[in-house]
C-alpha cells in the first residue's frame, strides 16, 4: 500500500497536504480516537492541532497506535502533524515551553508546522484565558516580533520543520514579513462562502503565504463560557447556490464548499468527529468545479467572521479591530 493516498493532494512547494483534519472542540476519548483512525483509514495525513484544545495526548496515542498497526506501512515522517502556540506563551522561553508541553503529549520529537495562534499575548503562567476583576483578558508584554523571533529558533533547533502564522492581519503580517530572517509558510484565518476574507487572501497568495482555512464549513459551535460568539447566520450548507451545484455535480454541499476552497489554492481543515462525514470530506480530489460556478461564490451574500474572539477585543493587538 502506498503511504501517501494519493487522492489527497500536496501543496507544491511543502508537504502540507490540501486537506487537513480540524480538532478543537473534541475532547472525548473514545470519540476523537476514532475519528483520528477513520481519518488515517480515509487517506487524511494532516491533523490540524493545537496546545489550547487540550487534546493533543488523545490525537498522539491514536496516530501512534496506527502506526504500530500498520505493520510498517506508516511512519511518523507520512504525517503532517500541526500545532500552536497559545497566547500565554509568547515570550520566547515560554514559546520553548508550549512546544515541549505539545510535543510530550503527542509523544513525538518534532511538528511539521508550528503556528503563533493569535497575534495577542496574554499574561503567562496562568489559566489559558487569564481574566481581571472585570473579566477582561489580562495582556502581557510580549509584541508578535518578539515571538516570531523565537519561533525561528525553534525551527533552527530542528524541533519544527516549518513556522507560520493564525489570525494576523494583513498589516501584522506585513510586519512579521518585514521584520523576520525566516517567512511564515502560512496564515490560518478564517476562510468560508459566508466569510471570504478576499483581501487577506490575495494579500497573503501574492506574498507566497499558505493561507489555511478554518470554520470552511462555518458550522462549529462555538461555547459562550470561552467567551466565543455563537454563529448566529446561516449554514452555507444550507445555501441554495450550494445546494444545486451538490445536485448538479453529485456531491454533498460539504464537498462543493471544500472543493470551491482547494480550486482557490487555499488548505482547507474541516473538523469532525463522524467517520461518515470525515470520509466524505476526503472525496474532494475527483472533480473539478468550472470556472463559471467557482464565480458563483463571489455572488453570495457575505457577512462577518464567526470567530471573533469577543473576549480578547480590548487586547491592543487584537486583528480585527477595523471590521
Ligand atoms: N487558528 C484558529 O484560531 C482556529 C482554528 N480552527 C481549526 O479549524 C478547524 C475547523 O474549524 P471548525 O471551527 O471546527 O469548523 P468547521 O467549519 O470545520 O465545522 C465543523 C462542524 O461541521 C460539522 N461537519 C463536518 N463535516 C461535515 C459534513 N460533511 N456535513 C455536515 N456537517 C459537517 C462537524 O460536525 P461533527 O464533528 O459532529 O461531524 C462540526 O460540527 C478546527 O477544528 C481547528 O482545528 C478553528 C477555529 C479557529
Ligand atoms: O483555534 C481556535 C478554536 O476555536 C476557538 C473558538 O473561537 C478559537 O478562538 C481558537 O483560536
Amino acid at each position: 500500500m502506498s503511504l501517501q493516498i494519493p487522492s489527497i493532494k500536496l501543496c507544491d512547494e511543502s508537504k502540507m497536504p490540501f486537506l487537513g483534519l480540524g480538532t478543537y472542540d473534541s475532547l472525548d476519548e473514545n470519540e476523537l480516537s476514532t475519528a483520528i483512525k477513520a481519518a488515517i483509514n480515509s487517506g487524511y495525513r494532516h491533523f490540524d492541532c493545537a496546545y489550547f484544545y487540550q487534546n493533543e495526548q488523545i490525537i498522539g496515542k491514536a496516530i501512534h497506535e496506527s502506526i504500530n498497526e500498520s505493520n510498517g506501512t506508516l511512519k511518523r515522517e507520512d504525517f503532517y502533524i500541526v500545532s500552536k502556540c497559545w497566547n500565554s506563551f509568547h515570550s520566547k522561553e515560554k514559546v520553548s515551553e508550549c512546544l515541549d508541553i505539545t510535543l510530550k503529549r503527542f509523544g513525538f520529537d518534532y511538528l511539521d508546522l508550528y503556528l503563533i495562534h493569535w497575534p495577542m499575548g496574554f499574561k503567562e503562567g496562568g489559566s489559558d484565558i487569564p481574566l481581571d476583576e472585570n473579566n477582561q483578558i489580562i495582556e502581557s508584554e510580549f509584541h508578535y516580533i518578539e515571538t516570531w523571533k523565537a519561533m525561528e529558533d525553534l525551527l533552527q533547533q530542528g524541533k519544527v520543520k516549518s513556522i507560520g502564522i493564525s489570525n494576523f492581519n494583513i498589516e501584522q503580517t506585513k510586519e512579521i514579513l518585514d521584520n523576520c530572517k525566516i517567512r511564515p509558510v502560512c496564515n490560518q484565518v478564517e476562510v468560508n462562502p459566508y466569510f471570504q476574507n478576499r483581501e487577506l487572501v490575495d494579500f497573503c497568495h501574492k506574498e507566497n503565504i499558505r493561507i489555511v482555512a478554518y470554520a470552511p464549513l462555518r458550522s462549529t459551535t462555538y461555547t459562550p463560557q470561552q467567551n466565543w460568539v455563537k454563529p448566529e447566520n446561516l449554514v452555507p450548507q444550507e445555501n441554495p447556490h450550494v445546494v444545486s451545484l451538490a445536485a448538479k455535480y453529485n456531491k454533498t454541499p460539504a464537498q462543493i464548499i471544500l472543493r470551491w476552497l482547494i480550486q482557490r489554492d487555499i488548505v482547507v481543515i474541516p473538523k469532525s468527529v463522524t467517520p461518515s462525514r470525515i470520509a466524505q470530506n476526503s472525496q474532494i480530489f475527483d472533480f473539478e468545479l468550472t470556472e463559471e460556478d467557482m464565480e458563483v461564490f463571489k455572488t453570495m451574500k457575505t457577512g462577518s467572521r464567526i470567530n471573533h474572539f469577543e473576549g480578547a477585543k480590548h487586547h491592543k493587538t487584537y486583528p480585527f479591530k477595523n471590521e
